[in-house]
């Protein structure tokens, strides 16, 4: 088959797919997104190539934490009470000769307690006097298993220490290397390239007459990295629809993310580029404000599309609706915990039939919804903690309100 038939044969497959969802309601879009994808395969890479991406396999400790009786403090091991008659010392990744009751010897935070130890005797609570042979004797209080940090304190050999489906943080790095791991089952990144539309954007300088800064490329690529995306590339693409169909039809990524062009203008063609390409709207239109005209599509070859509407604060919106579900999907990951709904400091208004997504910061008043939240501005955005969802109708102050964490980039 050529290569064009092949396309055309993909084409046919993605255009049956699941019904398309046109303006459904808010969760639906966040639900359809979430279940349009599997997560991608799974690879074994060195922990430093790990961050970032998604735990495929529950994390197991290989080894007791800590592995071997540990001082916790810089003093003496002791063994029995005191007073004790003191020898020799032993420092972190050294190993040490028993103790016999009655004896101590100085030990270092982190060293391996010498068997037959009973405590830790801190340096500034002991008292060393000369013995009439000239050895060393120690005196203080020690409680049994005092600042020793006993063999499986934090876990056991083969106990589960994280559940699959988790982000590879850094802290979650150094648990596995201390649990014994050299390598990490995860999923591999989706891929996402960014095409941002729009002749009327400027890439630098100040916004002039009809020209408005993209604000787009700079603000989406470090949140698509923290869902764990690797961006192939972020270009502009002329209100052409050939070029916009071409950069669809061509694109290597798992997801492509459009930006502008959803909507019913003279030069948005992003619609009509997606039907070219064979693509299949999964969800065409979401009731919310802003972002109603963001959609969701599969293309060919088991990709897929997001386009996010061009005003910025409804491309936040999509961004948070669709685009990050999807990729959360693709990678594996658990859905975002959802934090309880929290008072309001003052009234939101809502929208007669969609949902809002309107920028709040937390105050000891509760949830104080910000100015300057109209779909083309950032201002109360950037400002923002998180966004609130405003059910149709509205909420009335203190009233509770379900609470969007913007993404950590
Ligand atoms: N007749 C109708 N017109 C519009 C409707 C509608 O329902 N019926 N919906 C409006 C809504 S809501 C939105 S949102 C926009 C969506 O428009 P597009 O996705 O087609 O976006 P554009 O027309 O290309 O741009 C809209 C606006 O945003 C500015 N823009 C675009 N990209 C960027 C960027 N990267 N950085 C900053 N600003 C950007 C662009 O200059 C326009 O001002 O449609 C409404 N119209
Ligand atoms: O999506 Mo539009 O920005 O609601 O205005």
């Amino acid at each position: 088959m050529s290569r064009a038939a092949a396309e055309r044969a993909e084409e046919v497959r993605v255009t049956s797919g699941a019904p398309t969802l046109r303006g459904c309601p808010w969760p639906a879009a966040r639900r359809a997104a979430r279940a349009a994808a599997r997560p991608l395969p799974v690879e074994r890479v060195e922990l430093a190539a790990a961050a970032g991406r998604t735990l495929a396999e529950p994390l197991a400790a290989l080894t007791d934490l800590p592995a071997f009786d540990t001082s916790a403090m810089d003093g003496w091991a002791v063994a029995g009470p005191g007073p004790w008659r003191l020898s020799g010392r032993v420092l972190a990744g050294q190993s040490c000769a028993p103790l016999a009751d009655g004896a101590a010897v100085e030990i270092a935070t982190g060293a391996q307690l010498p068997p037959g130890a009973t405590g830790v005797l801190r340096r500034e609570h002991g008292a060393l006097t000369e013995l009439p042979d000239g050895a060393a004797q120690l005196r203080g209080e020690v409680a049994p298993g005092q600042d020793v940090r006993p063999r499986g304190q934090e876990c056991g050999r083969g106990e589960e220490l994280l559940p699959a489906g988790l982000a590879v943080t850094p802290a979650v790095l150094g648990l596995a290397a201390a649990a014994g791991h050299d390598r990490l089952a995860v999923h591999r990144r989706p891929t996402v390239e960014l095409l941002v539309l729009g002749d009327e954007l400027l890439v630098a300088g100040l916004p002039g007459p009809g020209r408005v800064r993209d604000a787009l490329g700079p603000l989406l690529p470090p949140w698509l990295a923290g869902a764990g995306a690797e961006l192939l590339g972020s270009r502009h693409v002329r209100d052409d629809f050939g070029l916009l169909r071409d950069a669809i039809r061509h694109s290597p990524a798992d997801l492509v993310l459009t930006t502008g062009g959803t909507a019913a203008g003279p030069v948005d063609y992003l619609h009509a580029a997606l039907e070219a390409t064979g693509g299949h709207p999964l969800v065409d239109g979401v009731a919310v404000r802003p972002g109603h005209p963001m959609l969701l599509a599969a293309l060919p070859g088991g990709r897929h599309l997001v386009g996010l509407p061009g005003n910025p604060l409804a491309a936040v919106a999509g961004t948070l609706t669709l685009a990050l579900p999807l990729l959360h999907a693709l990678s594996g990951r658990a859905a975002p915990a959802v934090g309880p709904a929290e008072p309001l400091a003052a009234a939101l208004p809502g929208h007669p039939v969609d949902t809002r997504l309107h920028p709040v910061r937390r105050t000891a008043a509760g949830l104080a919804p910000l100015p300057h939240d109209g779909p083309a501005m950032l201002r109360g955005l950037a400002r923002a903690e998180a966004l609130a969802v405003v059910p149709p109708g509205g909420l009335a102050a203190g009233e509770h309100a379900e609470v969007l964490a913007l993404p950590s980039a």
